[in-house]
């Protein structure tokens, strides 16, 4: 598992991302909208299946048609490589 990234080296990995932001101790995360809440439980249900494949889990918050994904790497306490990585899957599969 990679190292915890400094904010400096986050904000250049997000930078390389599709509207993903945030900092080393709050995670990163992106607001993906959906049609509707069912089309939210949808969206996160293929969520969680990249996630299982990947063993690396989102924090999730669903407000009706609006799904925000948080990453952040809990047992390290912050973020990694593995964070972006997984964020950068979502937007490659699923985006
Ligand atoms: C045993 C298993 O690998 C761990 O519990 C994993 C699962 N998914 C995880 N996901 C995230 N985001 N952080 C973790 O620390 C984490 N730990």
């Amino acid at each position: 598992m990679a190292d915890l990234l400094d904010d400096a080296t986050l904000q250049a990995r997000v930078a390389e991302l599709d509207g993903w932001s945030g900092t080393p101790d709050e995670g990163i995360s992106k607001t993906f909208q959906r049609k509707d809440f069912n089309d939210s439980v949808s969206f996160l249900n293929r969520v969680a299946e990249l996630a299982d494949e990947a063993d690396h889990h989102p924090d999730v918050a669903i407000s009706w048609n609006k799904v925000t994904l948080t990453y952040i790497t809990h047992f390290k306490g912050g973020v990694t490589e593995a964070d972006v990585e997984q964020a950068r899957a979502i937007d490659e599969r699923l985006g």
